[in-house]
């Protein structure tokens, strides 16, 4: 879904009236003219953490601030921050500074930033504009396009949201140079995972250049967050409020938040339990004979290529993932759906996968 069919335009998610472009570039985030057109008031707050902000709001704000008057929110940084007292600190910082429906929050970070910000957007004062400025390869693939925003609960992952689109996803690949091995790692679990739910050739090709995506060549890092961004844009296009394919987006996620919230939110990040999940969720495909056994050691090995996990720590205890699972958000009358592969690049939403869910369990926990 390319602007003038030019695979070097900016993407769109076409969504009518809320439509917007995805820029995937270097120098982005320091340009004014990247913003020109999604912030319609003349207020903005950047809301950015503190091992972000010192990197980049600096280019961000001087960029902003030929056309608009900026001020900054910097939150604390990490996963077990993306909570409801965290979102109360930025809706104190617009009531105290009278900020009006006219204002637009800028979400300067990673996931969590985006989560937390789009959803101070979408409830301060019934919702207002955002744009997303992510800086980690997840965001820039993923979290930043399609509205999802939120936070976490305790007893489950972002179980406090809204869907709200932001006005412009400003994916700068500079900032990735700053980006540690283990955070490049996660987003690259977001990438697998288009390959396998709805495009075998970017499988394929991201299996073939696993080495020089590692060694992020930015050429191949543009090549990344397009494919991946182009999957997405299509997905929420059809499909906004996941009453049908955008379930598949979730290949993994059922398993893995279930390892993020059981592990304490932030032991392991969100592309590693997303990966072991993944791998678990092949391992289910296979019990019901969708995927055969050269299938998923090929899955296991492009995610080891990637340096990410196969399986979760075995000493968790199955009983309490599997009730962290039934909390899932793709529970339909009280009945758990999951997303497993057909193929390498299929995927599909079933709650027909009798026992073999609590077979996968078996085989990856000891108790
Ligand atoms: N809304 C969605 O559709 C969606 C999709 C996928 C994931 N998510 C959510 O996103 C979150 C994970 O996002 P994430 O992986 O970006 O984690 P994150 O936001 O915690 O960022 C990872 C770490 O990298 C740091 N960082 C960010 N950019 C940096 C840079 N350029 N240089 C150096 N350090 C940098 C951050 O400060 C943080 O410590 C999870 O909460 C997950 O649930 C949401
Ligand atoms: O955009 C989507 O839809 C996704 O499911 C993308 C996921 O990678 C992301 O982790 C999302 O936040 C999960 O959503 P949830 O509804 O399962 O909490
Ligand atoms: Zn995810």
């Amino acid at each position: 879904m390319t602007r003038d069919n030019d695979p070097q335009a900016a993407l769109r998610v076409d969504l009518g009236n809320r439509s917007y472009d995805i820029d995937i570039a270097p120098g982005l985030i320091g340009q004014s003219r990247s913003y020109a057109d999604a912030i319609r008031g003349e207020r903005v707050l950047v809301v950015t953490n503190e091992t972000v902000g010192p990197l980049y709001v600096g280019a961000v704000s001087a960029a902003l601030a030929e056309s608009h008057q900026v001020d900054t929110l910097v939150l604390p940084d990490g996963e077990q921050y993306k909570t409801l007292d965290t979102l109360e600190k930025i809706y104190d910082r617009l009531l105290e500074g009278s900020y009006g429906r006219d204002a637009t929050i800028v979400a300067l970070g990673g996931g969590v930033i985006g989560d937390i910000a789009g959803f101070a957007a979408a409830s301060y004062q019934r919702g207002i504009d955002f744009v997303q400025v992510p800086t980690t390869l997840l965001a820039q693939v993923d979290s930043s396009v399609g509205g999802k925003t939120g936070v976490n609960h305790a007893l489950g992952k972002n179980m406090i949201g809204a869907f709200h689109q932001p006005t412009r996803v400003l994916a700068d690949v500079d900032v990735l140079e700053t980006l540690p091995a283990r955070e490049f790692a996660a987003g690259m679990a977001e990438v697998i995972k288009y390959g396998l739910i709805r495009d075998a050739a970017f499988f394929d090709w991201l299996e073939a250049n696993m080495d020089a995506i590692n060694a992020r060549k930015p050429e191949l890092l543009i090549e990344v967050i397009r494919r991946s961004c182009a999957n997405k844009a299509e997905v929420v296009a059809a499909d906004e409020r996941e009453s049908g394919q955008r379930a598949l987006l979730n290949l993994g996620h059922t398993y893995g938040h279930a390892l993020e919230a059981e592990l304490g939110y932030g032991q392991w990040l969100h592309g590693e339990a997303v990966a072991a999940g993944m791998c678990m969720a092949a391992d289910t495909a296979r019990r019901l004979g969708w995927l055969d056994d050269a299938q998923c050691e090929r899955i296991e090995r492009v995610i080891v290529a990637a340096n990410l996990p196969v399986a979760p720590p075995r000493e968790l205890e199955r009983a309490r993932i599997r009730a962290l699972m039934g909390r899932d958000k793709k529970v339909e009358a009280g009945t758990l759906r999951l997303v497993l592969m057909r193929d390498i690049g299929s995927a599909v939403v079933t709650s027909d996968y009798g026992d073999t869910l609590d077979a996968t369990l078996t085989r990856y926990f000891d108790r």
